[in-house]
């Protein structure tokens, strides 16, 4: 029983509290005991003592609920101060088994006796009732005290004891939950109810089913409803968490983001009610509402977003055709996402797709359909290809927006993408009119190419020419592997002069293609196509083996061996055997190892996972050495000179061509070799055609030379030619008169002379 503060009188208590005040007068007053607790009830609560008090005719009355940490006192009336409560006298008094109890004098009964707070307070007459859930579960305990002795007999209170806890049960919030508990079971909607603390408290099997363990008692809110996934995620977390008002309650809805049982996105309607200190939730999954978000059939969903596939898109189109409409497609590819999933990892990665399905439906017009084409790109379809004009700058907003970071699990995620746009537009249809619904989509994938590869938040829209270049990219690739087969590649040899001692020093292999129709064509021509084909490692290693041969073959001039520097191809640092095919080349050929020098370019240098650098490391421990081709036209080169293993680097034909004109140029070279120099690090210079440039390379400090002033690049037999020729004059001399147009004289055949002479008149050699 509860230990009441000290009453003051007891007499003409009959009718008036103990300690009565003016509260204690007002019938429908808690008679000035605070309320203790915040919990909303306080009016239910209230009535429910006037009551107990009226029907007993007693005039304090007391309620206490079962909560987490047991019995705890929630209403008082009739009573001035807080009663300070002892849980043990209560549980003694009244329990489960003994649901109700009268004390008509406190002061002979076992518990009560001793209490020196109830005899204090002069409470004589004392009866409580527990209060019970159908199931026997203890709810709470109404009890009512009086100062007087009582002639009711015990039977008569005891009844009305039972009467009151049976009407107190039907309003208690456990009674109700319970009630609720039977009707949301019942129901197909998803509820959730979610306690003051944000974590849930209750799910029906309807929101079990949707939500799966993230709707297991216990769980925070957030689980149910991850804040990553919300478009306005600030906004949804104000929501979820705004105190409860119960009574003054009105609904509120709005569309969140969900990941179901399965893992998959769906979008709910969730109304949120106030229940008790939390709130109630009632889910409705519209993920499928709607002409955009039809329900695909079984097999043609992805299940991470929820989105419709590949499959349902062709199926779209198919059908969309089959009615006449005229279509539209948005490719959308995410920028470099694989980054995103090697640094965060792929569940990570996956959430990232799931808020960019979240903001691609959100931005989604009714009339659109939304697809994950697959892996890191959606596909939007149109049906009205004539607002296409209107479509550009509203898809341009869409990737600004998109490009809003997120946070995911926190962790801030930066996400660009690309647009690819294709319309059922007669020259486009006509190029590719037989490939059916995936023929605009091929369209919208070359149109996102193009997109790509002008760099990040690039939209393109199909033209015809990217087709035709699409087409001739294909058919040279073709012809690429079928030169390669026939062996119409060969390697042709510039010489390279070491400016000191005027002598020639070695020579750069260069890549020629002698066409069967088109004749020798320069690597501009090819090279960019034969890097990106599956066959540049072979032809890499084969430009490494036959460099290797040609350059064994070559005479010692002055003591000294010729080296041969040979470019690789990006796609030869890929292979982890890269190392073993260089000893190879040299093993087969005989070549010492000093004098083979491997040239690099930007791209190589660029990759910056260690296998450049561990690769070059291992070459150069043989004594191979290592130049960087076009030094200062990149971003990367200072970078480069820092991280990679280099002997030296070679200054563009850019810079060297306007050299003596160009204070520019001269400052760029000057500072180049400087640079070099505090590396360590040689320095050689290609597009020399001048007697003047040479002077100012030397002056500056360059090592060595190449350009058309000492010879073109040079079929191997012409090589050598030129090699006895013009040695041990070359270097001293240098061929003023070895114009690329006499270099033709000494050709075998008169027809590849003229060839070879026209296309370096044309354009410099390229490697
Ligand atoms: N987490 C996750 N990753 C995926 C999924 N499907 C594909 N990927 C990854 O998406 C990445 C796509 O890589 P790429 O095609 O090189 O695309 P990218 O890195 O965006 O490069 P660019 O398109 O050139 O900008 C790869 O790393 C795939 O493993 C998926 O369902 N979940």
């Amino acid at each position: 029983m509860p230990m009441l503060a000290p009453r003051a009188e007891e007499a003409d208590a009959r009718s008036r509290p103990p300690q009565a005040s003016a509260a204690a007068a007002d019938p429908t007053s808690d008679g000035g005991a605070p309320a203790p607790d915040g919990d909303g009830h306080d009016g239910s609560h209230a009535a429910l003592l006037t009551v107990a008090t009226e029907l007993l005719d007693c005039p304090c009355a007391l309620l206490w609920l079962v909560e987490d940490d047991g019995l705890r006192l929630v209403a008082t009336r009739g009573l001035a101060l807080t009663p300070v409560f002892d849980h043990s006298r209560l549980h003694a008094l009244v329990s489960a088994d003994q649901p109700v109890a009268v004390v008509p004098d406190t002061r002979t009964h076992p518990v009560l006796a001793g209490d020196p707070v109830v005899t204090g307070a002069g409470l004589h007459h004392v009866a409580a009732a527990a209060l019970l859930a159908p199931d026997g579960t203890l709810l709470g305990v109404i009890g009512v005290g009086d100062a007087c002795r009582r002639d009711e007999s015990a039977d008569t209170m005891s009844s009305r004891l039972r009467s009151l806890a049976a009407l107190a049960t039907r309003t208690l919030p456990g009674t109700l939950m319970a009630r609720c508990r039977q009707v949301a079971e019942a129901g197909f909607s998803a509820i959730v109810v979610v306690d003051g603390r944000g974590s849930t408290i209750f799910a029906n099997g309807a929101a079990r089913e949707l939500l799966g363990a993230a709707a297991s008692p216990g769980q925070p809110v957030e689980h149910l409803v991850p804040l990553s996934l919300q478009l306005d995620p600030d906004a949804v977390s104000d929501w979820l968490h705004a105190p409860a008002s119960p009574g003054n309650d009105v609904p509120s809805a709005r569309e969140l983001r969900i990941r179901d049982a399965l893992g998959e996105l769906r979008v709910v309607e969730a109304v949120r009610c106030s229940w008790h200190d939390g709130i109630a939730l009632v889910l409705r999954d519209i993920t499928d509402h709607g002409g955009a978000r039809r329900e695909p059939p079984s097999g043609r969903r992805d299940p991470l977003t929820g989105l419709p596939n590949r499959e349902a898109l062709f199926a779209s189109i198919g059908a969309l055709r089959g009615r006449g409409a005229r279509l539209g497609v948005a490719l959308l590819g995410l920028d470099n996402f694989r980054a995103i999933n090697e640094a965060l990892g792929h569940v990570i990665g996956d959430t990232v797709l799931q808020v960019v399905a979240c903001r691609l439906m959100a931005w989604l017009p009714t009339d659109a359909q939304l697809v994950r084409f697959g892996g890191d790109e959606f596909a939007i379809l149109f049906e009205t290809a004539d607002t296409a004009d209107a479509l550009e700058p509203r898809l341009q907003a869409l990737l600004r927006d998109l490009a809003r970071p997120c946070e995911v699990e926190h962790q801030r995620v930066h996400v660009e993408a690309c647009i690819g746009l294709a319309f059922d537009e007669s020259e486009a249809v006509a190029a590719y009119e037989d490939s059916g619904s995936s023929g605009l989509l091929a369209l919208a994938a070359l149109a996102l190419r193009h997109a790509k590869r002008a760099g990040t938040l690039q939209l393109r829209r199909f033209t015809p020419a990217m087709r035709e270049e699409a087409v001739d990219r294909r058919h040279l690739d073709l012809e690429l592997r079928r030169a390669f087969r026939d062996g119409e590649f060969e390697l042709h040899y510039q010489p390279q002069i070491d400016l000191a001692s005027g002598v020639v020093s070695g020579a750069e292999a260069l890549l020629r293609w002698r066409h069967p129709e088109r004749g020798l064509l320069m690597p501009v021509a090819f090279i960019d196509a034969l890097a990106r084909s599956a066959i540049a490692p072979a032809v890499g290693n084969w430009i490494l083996q036959q460099a290797c041969r040609d350059a064994a073959g070559w005479p010692v001039l002055h003591g000294r061996r010729l080296k041969v520097g040979v470019n690789l191809f990006p796609a030869q640092f890929n292979d982890d055997a890269l190392v073993e095919k260089v000893d190879a080349a040299l093993r087969a050929s005989g070549l010492p190892a000093d004098q083979l020098e491997i040239e690099l370019t930007e791209t190589i240098a660029l990759r910056d996972d260690g296998v450049a650098e561990k690769t070059l490391l291992q070459l150069r421990s043989r004594g191979i050495r290592v130049s960087y081709d076009d030094f200062g036209t990149g971003h990367a080169s200072l970078s480069m000179l820092h991280r990679l293993p280099v002997d030296r680097v070679k200054i563009d034909r850019s810079f060297v061509r306007d050299l003596v004109a160009s204070r520019g140029d001269k400052a760029i070279v000057r500072s180049i070799t400087l640079i070099a120099k505090n590396f360590d690090m040689e320095v050689i210079a290609e597009g020399v055609e001048s007697r003047d440039q040479v002077v100012l390379l030397r002056e500056f400090g360059c090592h060595e030379v190449q350009g058309f002033l000492y010879s073109m690049a040079l079929a191997p037999r012409l090589f050598e030619r030129w090699l006895s020729d013009h040695v041990p004059q070359a270097a001293s001399a240098p061929a003023a008169a070895r114009s690329p147009a006499d270099a033709s004289l000494d050709a075998a055949d008169p027809a590849e002379a003229a060839a070879t002479a026209a296309m370096a008149a044309a354009e410099p050699c390229h490697g």
